[in-house]
């Protein structure tokens, strides 16, 4: 779908009474939400809740149960049906299943993982053609809007976890997509490559690119993000302004044991004492 047909107005993302079997078993169990463009949101849930499910269920590798009403269990920026191609250059999509895949192409450069992302193809569709001149301009651009541009030669698989992450969000950049989903982000940084990563991100969502972050990390939650999904085996605890959603009652539901967010700049959370070891 060409960008102008999509309706300013069209939510992000729509769950519908949207079930996913996973083994048959449910891994998303009738989750309803409603993400508007323009609101930056966090998926938080303990391991095991449907984070991942979620992601992938916008990245159509898996699909939801059809409802017997034809009605759309889930619909991405108005739409039902997509052609993953179109989805992927509407979504820039960071995870670390994408990192794997990426990593499993020898030889692969980063300049080849930023062009890729306009095929929707891990690396450029054919080596005998090369890409047009816009295509490298805005590959380099993309890099240097996060911190990247000097990693342009370098192989992939030689990539530091930090290096090789934001060269992901390079790629999540390139082509201006309406949203960023991305799947901790920050998680196994080191502590400047953490704090690089979140700037970036901070900045992005400053820059209008709407963030949907999928997440079990508090640090993650960037003042940015005003709006936070709780869920817990599959289901939505909660859903609903971060200030609303982030108490102790509700994160003791979603996460099953005592737990504080010490929000602000550098949020954190607190496990009562009576559940640690300590
Ligand atoms: N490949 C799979 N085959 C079968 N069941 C799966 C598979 N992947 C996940 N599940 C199950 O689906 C449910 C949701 O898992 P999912 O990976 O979406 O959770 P998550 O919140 O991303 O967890 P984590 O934080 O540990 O990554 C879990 O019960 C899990 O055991």
């Amino acid at each position: 779908m060409p960008a102008d047909a999509i309706p300013p107005d069209a939510p992000l993302i729509e769950f519908d009474d949207a079930r996913v079997l996973r083994d048959g078993r449910a891994a998303l169990d009738g989750v309803s939400l409603r993400l508007p463009q323009g609101r930056h949101t966090a998926i938080l849930g303990p391991n095991g809740c449907g984070k991942s499910t979620f992601i992938q269920v916008m990245t159509r590798q898996l699909y939801p149960l059809a409802h017997g009403d034809g009605r759309a269990p889930v619909r991405i920026l108005g739409e039902a049906r997509w052609d993953v191609r179109a989805l992927r250059s509407r979504l820039g999509i960071v995870t670390g299943a994408l990192h794997e895949d990426l990593l499993s192409v020898p030889e692969l450069g980063v300049r080849d993982v930023v062009l890729g992302a306009f095929d929707a193809r891990l690396a450029p569709q054919d080596d005998a053609v090369p890409a047009a001149p816009d295509r490298h301009h805005r590959a380099a651009a993309a890099l240097d809007r996060v911190e990247a541009g000097h990693l342009a030669g370098r192989p992939y698989a030689a990539l530091s976890t930090g290096e090789a992450r934001r060269v992901l969000l390079a790629r999540a950049l390139v082509h201006a997509p309406q949203a960023l989903l991305l799947d901790e982000p920050a998680a196994g940084l080191d502590v400047v490559a953490h704090a690089r990563m979140l700037r970036a991100l901070r900045r992005l969502a400053r820059e209008g690119v709407t963030l949907v972050l999928v997440t079990h990390h508090a640090e993650e939650l960037i003042p940015e993000i005003g709006h936070v999904v709780l869920l817990r085996g599959g289901r939505v605890v909660a859903d609903g302004s971060r200030g609303a959603v982030l108490t102790p009652p509700l994160l003791a539901r979603a996460f099953g044991g005592p737990l504080r967010l010490h929000d602000g700049p550098r949020p954190r959370f607190e496990l009562e004492e009576a559940d640690t070891d300590a």
